[in-house]
């Protein structure tokens, strides 16, 4: 392969989908320019985001968890930047590692940006993921799209996010651009938003607006985020009752099931699928765009 040329493998956890390029050594350069252009769906292979398949002792901001993890996702959102943590991303990612004889089936942990990850994979093709705590700031915000403003909660699960409970998903409108939020101080880097409504007891519906890429189809971070904030609505706080609580989230993409338990954990579980591989020119890439 010339230097040009990168390896790549794309894949999708409920159709949030990632380029995954597999670099043991963190040798292949992925600037936020290079990461747009791989990840637009016109001119490029097409994805949600990136995951960048490095060694943890292989690169600057996973080193010190090289001994806890030995695989970091260095993950970048569609428009180049870099972002604490993908719910989903990370059981693609497992997948990855399994397909190409980097892991067993069972438990392996993951080093992010959020922290080391323990995610299992099950005979039946689902993958979890134990995300850890989310933070709760109890910062008041207000997200407002067009006429419309909703209260939303914070929600931090390594990643930001502000969950909007609704009346209809239509009202969040096409979501061609991000919604606001006030006060700004509040996500000084930014925000993943999720609209949410019922669909009976334990059991919701979300669309969600990332950060750096858009609408997209799933977020796990977010139906995490959507779970723990439907908790405390619903009096269900594991914290509070001692018992787990858990909500099936449906997306546009597929279905995901959190739970939360009474230690602050919350577990995530849903498919991955590796769908693709093949290997791209980005002086072919960068012809094309211009
Ligand atoms: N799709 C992801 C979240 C990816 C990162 C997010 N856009 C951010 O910038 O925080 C997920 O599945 O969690």
């Amino acid at each position: 392969m010339s230097t040009s040329q990168i390896a790549f493998l794309k894949g999708h956890g409920t159709e949030n989908d990632f380029v995954i390029v597999p670099d043991p050594d963190n040798a292949v350069d992925l600037p936020a320019s290079v990461v747009a252009r791989l990840c637009d769906r016109r001119a490029g292979i097409g994805g949600d985001g990136l995951l960048h398949v490095v060694r943890s002792a292989a690169h600057p901001d996973a080193r010190s968890m090289a001994g806890q993890a030995e695989w970091f996702m260095d993950y970048r959102n569609a428009d180049g930047s870099v972002a604490e943590m993908c719910g989903n991303g990370v059981r693609v990612f497992a997948r990855y590692l399994r397909r190409a004889g980097l892991a067993e089936e069972g438990d392996l942990a993951v080093a992010t940006r959020g922290g080391v990850k323990r995610v299992r994979l099950d005979g039946d093709g689902s993958v979890t993921v134990s995300m850890g705590r989310a933070q709760l700031p109890g910062s008041g915000v207000r997200v407002t799209v067009g006429e419309r403003g909703w209260d939303a909660r914070n929600v931090n699960m390594g990643n930001p996010h502000a969950v909007a409970f609704v009346e209809d998903l239509a009202h969040a409108g096409d979501l061609l651009s991000a919604p606001s939020f006030t006060p700004a101080s509040v996500y000084p880097d930014g925000v993943n938003v999720e609209f949410v409504v019922d669909r009976g007891p334990g059991h919701l519906a979300m669309r969600v607006h990332e950060r750096g890429s858009g609408e997209t189809r799933s977020c796990g971070t977010g139906a995490c985020a959507v779970a723990v904030a439907a908790a405390r609505r619903d009096g269900t706080d594991p914290a509070v009752t001692g018992t787990p609580a858990t909500y099936t989230v449906d997306l546009p993409g597929g279905t995901l099931v959190v739970t939360e338990f009474p230690d602050g954990g919350v577990e995530m579980t849903g498919p991955a699928v590796i769908v693709a591989e093949g290997v791209v020119d980005v002086d072919l890439l960068e012809t094309v765009i211009g």
